[in-house]
């Protein structure tokens, strides 16, 4: 389990982004950060990621406290929200296989991986191009592989659907809704109520710098008062139950 206690984070001045955030991601689950624009989702994924450091507060994965955040670089993936912020290598097999090669693993083995991921995206046709001419929804395919060959335990992907068409976004949801089952967290940031209510076992509602709502989609989405004052929209389903 990944979890945080009592987190705040701020990135320049005093004024937090994040206050006093207390959360937890269990294995095996596919748990989905709602909240409206800029509320400060992708952040707390930075954080839970490593990338960035509390202020304030404890992040903890399986019971140990990380004091380094090398330690959860280890147990984490992160897929950003911009691809281009992701690709480093000038072709895409390249690309999938840098992070492998980095961890030492050889030749043949990360051909194994590559070639597996390459086929479970679909990006078979990609495999030789240089990443600089993909297009972006591509680039995200591509970026998606990056981490997920790395076979990541908390997997976390900064809105899923960004750049997607309906097709690559479907190949997409099957692989987030598959990977749960083979005990990994999947994580992802979304201010899409319809698809949270629809594909996540739990939600966390971030609004006014904390978590102000969670619980299974049903209790989320029932709170109806709440949910208007944060300005979330109530999924198409839950509105025709009223
Ligand atoms: N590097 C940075 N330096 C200073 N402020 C930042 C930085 N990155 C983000 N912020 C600010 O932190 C707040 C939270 O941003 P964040 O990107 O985490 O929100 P978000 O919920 O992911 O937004 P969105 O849904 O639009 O992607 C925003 O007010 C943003 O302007």
């Amino acid at each position: 389990m990944l979890r945080l206690e009592n987190v705040y984070f701020s990135y320049e001045s005093k004024n937090y982004i994040l206050e006093d955030i207390s959360l937890e991601f269990k294995k095996g689950l596919k748990i989905a950060i709602l909240g409206r624009n800029g509320c400060g989702k992708t952040t707390l994924m930075l954080l839970c990621s490593g990338i960035l450091k509390p202020k304030k507060g404890k992040i903890f994965i399986d019971d140990l406290e990380v004091k380094n955040p090398r330690l959860l670089k280890k147990h984490v993936g992160i897929v950003f929200q911009n691809p281009d912020t992701q690709l480093l290598a000038a072709k895409v097999y390249q690309d999938i296989s840098f992070g492998l090669f980095n961890l030492g693993f050889g030749k043949d083995i990360v051909k194994k991986k590559v070639e597996e991921i390459i086929k479970r995206l679909g990006i078979e046709h990609l495999k030789n191009k240089p990443t600089q001419f993909l297009s972006y929804g591509q680039k995200r395919l591509v970026s998606i592989a990056d981490i997920l060959v790395m076979e990541p335990e908390y997997i976390f992907l900064d809105e899923p659907e960004a750049y997607l068409d309906y097709k690559s976004f479907l190949k997409v949801q099957e692989i987030i809704s598959e990977l749960p089952k083979e005990g990994k967290s999947v994580i992802i940031s979304t201010h899409d109520s319809d698809f949270a209510f629809e594909w996540a076992d739990y939600i966390y509602v971030i609004d006014n710098k904390t978590v102000a709502l969670h619980g299974t989609p049903d209790y989320v989405f029932s709170q109806l008062e709440d949910l208007q004052k944060i300005g979330l929209k109530i999924p198409l389903i839950k509105r025709l139950e009223v």
